[in-house]
C-alpha cells in the first residue's frame, strides 16, 4: 500500500512518561481513520508529533518533510478553533491555499476554486462575507475545516473536528471526510463519538494509555470487551439497514 501517513514505533515522552507509545500505523488513499480513546489516551499528541508539531522518537513521513512540502502534504485541524481576527470568512479559507500560492501570494483561479469547493462542501455560501470572529463556536469549527479542505492535501488530519457542532453539521462534516477518501485522499481524525466513528469511518485505531491497542473495521474494533476495558462503558452496536447503530449506555466507572 502506498502510505499517505506513515509512523513507525511514535513515541512522545511527558517528563519520563510515555503518552504516545510506539505507535506504529501505516495510512493509505480511499482511507478515513478514527483515532480513538478516551481523555488523555495520547490522540493529539500522536497527531501532533506524526505531524512533526511535538518531540518525539520514532518515524514520521511527515514530520520528516521540510515545513513547505508537508504543508502540501498534509492539512490539519487542531483542537483549539477560535477565529480571533475579524477578517472574512472566505479570506480565512483562502489561507489555506497558503502553501500552494506562488512568490507574491496572489490568489490564482485555480485557488478561488478550490476556496470555493471548501465552501460549498462544509455548507458555509451564506456566512461567506462575515466577520469570522462575528459566528458562533459550531460556526467557526465549520470555517476552520474549510480552510484545512482549502488545502487540498493528499492528507487530512483533525483533531476532535466535529465537538461543538449541532448534529446535522456532524453528519455533514464526516460525510465530506468519507467523500474525500473515496476520492481518494486520506483522512485521520480524532473523534469522542464512538457512533459517527463506526457509521462514517473506513476504519478505527483504538489508543489507550498511549499505546495502539486495536487498528481495524470498525465492528471488529469496537467489541463488548475491548469497550469495558479501554472506556469503561457498555453500550449497544448493531449493524441496520441504516448502517452501523452505536449508543453508550453504561459507565462502568
Ligand atoms: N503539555 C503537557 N505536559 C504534560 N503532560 C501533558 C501535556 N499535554 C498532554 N499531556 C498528557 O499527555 C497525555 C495524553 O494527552 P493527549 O492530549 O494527547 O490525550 P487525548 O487522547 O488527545 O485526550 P482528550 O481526549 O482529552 O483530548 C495525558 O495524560 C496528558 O495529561
Amino acid at each position: 500500500m502506498t502510505a499517505l501517513l506513515a509512523l513507525q514505533d511514535l513515541s512522545v515522552h511527558r517528563g519520563s512518561r510515555p503518552v504516545v507509545d510506539h505507535v506504529s500505523l501505516r495510512v493509505g488513499p480511499g482511507e478515513c481513520v478514527g483515532l480513538i480513546g478516551p481523555n488523555g489516551a495520547g490522540k493529539t499528541s500522536l497527531l501532533r508529533a506524526a505531524l512533526g508539531l511535538l518531540a518525539h522518537q520514532g518515524q514520521s513521513n511527515i514530520a520528516d518533510l521540510p515545513a513547505h512540502a508537508r504543508a502540501r502534504q498534509a492539512a490539519w485541524m487542531p483542537q483549539s478553533r477560535e477565529i480571533a481576527w475579524g477578517i472574512d470568512v472566505e479570506a480565512v479559507i483562502a489561507l489555506g491555499r497558503t502553501p500552494w500560492l506562488p512568490r507574491g501570494g496572489r490568489l490564482r483561479p485555480e485557488d478561488r476554486a478550490a476556496v470555493d469547493r471548501a465552501i460549498r462542501r462544509m455548507k458555509l455560501e451564506s456566512f461567506r462575507h462575515r466577520p469570522a470572529n462575528h459566528l458562533s463556536g459550531g460556526e467557526q469549527a465549520r470555517v476552520l475545516i474549510a480552510r484545512a479542505l482549502a488545502q487540498e492535501t493528499p492528507l487530512l488530519m483533525a483533531d476532535e473536528p466535529i465537538a461543538g457542532l449541532d448534529p446535522a453539521a456532524q453528519i455533514t462534516t464526516m460525510e465530506v471526510f468519507g467523500r474525500i477518501a473515496a476520492e481518494g485522499k486520506a483522512v485521520v481524525v480524532s473523534l469522542h463519538d464512538l457512533g459517527l466513528a463506526a457509521r462514517h469511518c473506513t476504519r478505527l485505531v483504538m489508543l489507550d494509555r498511549g499505546r495502539a491497542v486495536a487498528d481495524g473495521a470498525p465492528g471488529a474494533v469496537l467489541t463488548p470487551e475491548r469497550l469495558e476495558e479501554v472506556f469503561a462503558l457498555r453500550a449497544f452496536y448493531s449493524r441496520s439497514a441504516d448502517g452501523p447503530i452505536f449508543q453508550p449506555l453504561e459507565s462502568l466507572r
